[in-house]
């Protein structure tokens, strides 16, 4: 990057990864950036929407292709839901900076809480995490797999094919969508890095990387870093039915939550610190492992294998 070139911006393609683009082209605006070219990348993930995520290949679906052209030299950088991106970073790239988090919340669109699904309703979802959370407290309801983006999902519910599903309050909020109710924290914990928007760039770019510097949210970035933790330590994957929170501060909260897939058992953990987020992380995996069941542990296993 030379001082009058445009700094290209690489994102996936669908409405919300633009809207996601545009929010970091707004922060590097305001940061002097004013030439940011935004350049669409379609990544396998958007092409192969008719089956469950982990079963195609995973979270790698959504970022291999935005790797690439950042490894070939094709953007400068390349913007995430860091939800999407697998816990250990393809060589050569960098995780340099996030926004300030958005609303974590999973919203329920379709009831306005779990308790007033009818008996036996029908609820789409393909999160492993969802489906486990769900079925852990409303044993009873079916659930059967709904992929694609946003308004794929809200038309199934339309369309009556399913009575409820879920969506990230953040995704929502930022297409400007006004649906669903938000679970509370205290019931229903989101994904790992759920709500959080990251920048990437070439490792050992370090112009890019200051630039990104610049508009990181170092609260958001040490959340982040405390929840992915967890999954690191879990060995998780996209398969793995794992939720996890962090509130950073002077000392961060934590929490996590490990299911097995039907969502039978359940392990709930948490810790506070002051000290490295990574490290507060990979305790409560710690934690969680020692607790697993025979069912999680299967689970994890197939998840890493
Ligand atoms: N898996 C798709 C995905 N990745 C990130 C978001 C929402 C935005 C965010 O979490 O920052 C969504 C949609 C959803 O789960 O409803």
């Amino acid at each position: 990057m030379t001082s009058n070139s445009p700094l290209r911006l690489g994102t996936r393609g669908s409405p919300l990864a633009l809207a996601q683009a545009n929010l970091v082209a707004a922060a590097l605006a305001g940061a002097g950036a004013h030439d940011v070219q935004i350049i669409p990348v379609q990544t396998m993930g958007d092409r192969v929407q008719d089956r469950p995520l982990a079963e195609i290949g995973g979270k790698a679906l959504w970022t291999k292709e935005l790797d690439r052209a950042l490894i070939e030299g094709e953007i400068d950088l390349a913007v995430h839901s860091m939800k999407d991106v697998e816990t250990r970073l393809a060589p050569g790239i960098a995780l340099a900076a996030v926004l300030p988090r958005a609303d974590p919340r999973d919203r329920l669109i379709g009831a306005a809480t779990l308790a007033d699904l009818p008996a036996g309703a029908v609820i789409g979802t393909s999160s492993p995490r969802r489906v486990a959370q769900l079925l852990h407290q409303r044993p009873d309801l079916q659930v059967v797999s709904l992929r694609g983006n946003v308004a794929t999902r809200l038309q199934a519910i339309a369309d009556g094919r399913v009575a409820a599903t879920f969506l990230a309050a953040a995704g929502l909020d930022r297409l400007g969508i006004e649906a669903g109710a938000g679970l509370p924290l205290d019931e229903w914990l989101p994904a790992a890095a759920q709500g959080i928007v990251g920048m990437t760039c070439r490792a050992g770019d370090t112009d890019v990387a200051a630039l990104l510097t610049m508009v990181n949210h170092a609260p958001s970035f040490a959340a982040l870093r405390a929840e992915r933790a967890v999954l690191e330590g879990l060995g998780g994957s996209c398969h793995t039915a794992v939720a996890a929170h962090a509130v950073p501060g002077d000392v961060m909260q934590l929490r996590a939550d490990l299911f097995s897939p039907d969502g039978r058992d359940r392990i709930v953990a948490s810790s506070s610190g002051s000290g490295d987020p990574r490290e507060l992380g990979l305790a409560l995996a710690a934690q969680l492992m020692a607790r697993a069941t025979p069912a999680i542990l299967a689970s994890l296993e197939q998840a890493a294998a």
